[in-house]
């Protein structure tokens, strides 16, 4: 163990992933290392580069040169908690699956966090009130159904 590792407050757990792809670092591992958000802070340089996404722990020194979206995006977040930083690049499914190979632990209970889940960018305008008016006036039922009064009207008053 180096001394680096010795640093580390490695309450570990003993853990076996139902799931191990030959390229899961962490999955085929007996125990699955603990870290708390100070120690990933103090992760930070080339020389040692890891962050946290949605808890789970990610040492990314070797990946800094061959990550497809360049090193200066990954040097941004080291030592911090990526998870928003990575969901909004939309990283495909192979990235995610890339990420098994990083995966080295995760942050310990006290230090873990919820996260909200990111917003629908659209909303169901049919389910509100309101929303459901303004489609009305821009849809072509509007001019119809005005129309319609119009003729009635008209029959109404010269008829
Ligand atoms: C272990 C973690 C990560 C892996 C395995 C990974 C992998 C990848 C891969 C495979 C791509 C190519 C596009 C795709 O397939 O989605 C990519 C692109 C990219 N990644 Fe990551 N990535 C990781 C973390 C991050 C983080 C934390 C950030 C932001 C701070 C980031 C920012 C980007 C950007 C900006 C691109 C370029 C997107 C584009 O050109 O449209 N990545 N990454």
């Amino acid at each position: 163990m180096s001394s680096g590792d010795a640093m580390l407050v490695q309450t570990t757990v003993a853990r076996r992933f139902r799931n191990t792809p030959a390229d899961c670092n962490a999955c085929n591992m007996e125990e699955l290392k603990r870290f708390s958000r100070k120690e990933i802070a103090e992760r930070n340089t080339k020389q040692q580069a890891m962050f946290i996404i949605h808890n789970q722990v990610y040492d990314v020194t070797k990946f800094l040169d061959d990550h497809p979206g360049g090193h200066e995006v990954l040097l941004d977040v080291i030592g911090k908690d990526a998870s928003t930083d990575f969901i909004d690049i939309g990283h495909s499914s192979d990235a995610n699956d890339m990420m098994k190979k990083y995966h080295i632990g995760e942050v310990i209970d006290k230090d873990k966090i919820t996260y909200q889940k990111a917003k629908a960018a659209w909303v169901d305008s049919e389910r509100t009130g309101e929303s459901a008016n303004d489609s009305f006036l821009n849809s072509w039922k509007f001019p119809v159904v005005l129309g319609l009064l119009m003729t009635l009207l008209y029959t109404y008053i010269f008829g």
